[in-house]
């Protein structure tokens, strides 16, 4: 299968390439992103021969599907990585919490948040591949919060790959930041920006555009990738899960064959959501994508009243870090797919240059097919932790509660919500939930959480508060190109 360029062809990039050519050199004419030629389908024959098959089964033929150019043992290794899951044998569990609400808990992985599922086999493909080449790169990642851990976690101390990975200083949970200024490899290195996240994400993509930056790393023999969910590295291990999900509705007899569920997915840079419309493109039976939304809640207007206007707009500082976001970098690819090339650019370069742009009737009509949105403030947030952790002994992290208002809404429907983190990265959010009071230290929230429900606390987290702090860079975002040159 070959990858497309969602703004169309520059004429000096090649007019398609290869998902290896994708992954490695994520960066499309007019400062576009990958999409595939085609999407493959899955059918009733594909869902009934997986009721009974291990994810990494499921993975695999998603993957076969796509026909790309990875070696079949290549994908193999790197699928194993989901053995070092909390259960090897089902790396995503899906609890039932109430009648018609599933949760689909993507966060048992070494960083505990779903960018471990994808993450995890995709840098162990990705360097791989860079060794077997003989090429070095540089791998940049820009994170509100889950996507740096996870990225640091899957390329520490690979060969052929140097990573440098933004956040916003101030801007993420402590154990966020912690997991990722305690991470020593030699080949890692953390930058803090004095900025948002939206501010790391433009400094990376406005990198990976520029040709001066990649001379300059050709000069040092380095070649230019992301980390970031631009990369469709990242996306096709995003659509395997939403499967998983209906799967497991399937095997528990909620559904049956043929019967449709909501996905229920906390968005940010609209990665997990986009997977989730990919598997019903391809012929997964989803009725609709719910589309959760924080207080940033760009992607509730667009879908709600098709503007995505950042004109007054500025980011503000959430209980669900990792969702604040205002330049969601995904939208674009399901523009692509409604709209095409060229209208796709026409909305793009006017979001980049007015900082806004709308969506005519039939093409609300068009999105709203798909999607539905809503979006909760913190307040919202912090009664459904509690009334869902008291009355029905669920636990859940800031991300996972923004679900529920939608849940609530289309209660009459199968949902399954993905759970994107695990609480312990939030558990001062968590505690103020539970009972109010002054906001205490990640430490002591944790252990007071854990104490008074009995929940564990997984030991790489507990042990980040006693491990050497190894960044301390913190510059302005106008130095973060200086940075990383002075790291490589
Ligand atoms: N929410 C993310 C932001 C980056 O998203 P990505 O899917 O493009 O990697 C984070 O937590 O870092």
């Amino acid at each position: 299968m070959y990858f497309i360029e969602t703004r169309g062809n520059d004429g000096k990039k090649p007019k398609k390439v290869t998902f290896s050519e994708a992954i490695l050199n994520p960066s499309a004419s007019y400062g576009g992103l990958y999409v595939p030629e085609k999407l493959p389908n899955i059918d009733e024959k594909f869902l009934q021969r997986h009721l009974t098959s291990h994810y990494k089964e499921l993975a695999f033929d998603l993957l076969r599907l796509f026909s790309i150019d990875i070696d079949e043992e290549l994908i193999k290794e790197a699928l194993n990585l989901y053995d070092k899951f909390d259960d090897p044998a089902n790396p995503i569990p899906v609890v039932k919490v109430e009648e018609n609400l599933f949760i689909a808990e993507l966060y048992h992985g070494p960083t505990r948040a779903f960018k471990d599922m994808a993450l995890q086999p995709f840098g162990y493909i990705l360097s791989s591949l860079a060794k077997a080449r003989g090429e070095n790169y540089l791998i940049l990642a820009a994170t509100s919060g889950d996507t740096g851990p996870a990225t640091l976690e899957t390329f520490k101390n690979r060969e052929n790959v140097k990573v440098a990975c933004i956040y916003p200083a101030g801007g993420t949970s402590d154990v966020q930041r912690l997991q990722m200024v305690t991470e020593d490899g030699e080949n890692l290195k953390v930058i803090g920006i004095e900025g948002d996240f939206d501010d790391a994400q433009s400094a990376l993509k406005s990198l990976l555009a520029s040709e001066k930056f990649h001379a300059i790393l050709q000069e040092k023999g380095i070649k230019l990738s992301a980390a970031n969910s631009v990369n469709f590295g990242r996306i096709i291990f995003q659509i395997i899960y939403h499967i998983h999900s209906y799967l497991e509705l399937v095997r528990r007899k909620e559904i049956t064959f043929g019967d449709t569920i909501n996905l229920i997915v906390p968005s940010g840079n609209f990665g997990n959501a986009l997977g989730g419309y990919y598997a019903k493109k391809m012929g997964l039976p989803i009725k609709k994508i719910l589309i959760a939304s924080n207080a940033n809640n760009v992607l509730t207007e667009l879908i709600n009243e098709g503007r995505y206007d950042l004109r007054n707009k500025h980011l503000i500082k959430t209980s669900s870090p990792a969702m604040d976001i205002l330049k969601s970098s995904n939208v674009e690819r399901v523009l692509f797919d409604k709209f095409g090339a060229q209208r796709t650019k026409e909305l793009m370069d006017s979001l980049n240059d007015k900082g806004y742009y709308k969506l005519n009737e039939d093409e609300l009509a068009a999105l709203q097919e798909d999607f539905a949105a809503d979006f909760s403030n913190d307040d919202e947030v912090k009664a459904i932790i509690k009334e869902y952790a008291l009355e029905k002994t669920y636990l859940m992290d800031p991300h996972t509660a923004t679900t529920i208002k939608l849940f609530k809404r289309y209660a009459a429907d199968k949902n399954v919500a993905y759970s994107t983190a695990e609480w312990t990265k939030f558990a001062p959010t968590v505690l103020e939930a539970l009972e109010g009071g002054e906001k205490k230290s990640d430490l002591e929230a944790l252990q007071i959480i854990s104490e008074k429900l009995g929940v564990a606390i997984p030991q790489r987290i507990a042990e980040l508060f006693h491990k050497r702090i190894v960044h301390t860079t913190v510059v302005p975002k106008e130095k973060i190109e200086e940075e990383i040159l002075k790291f490589l």
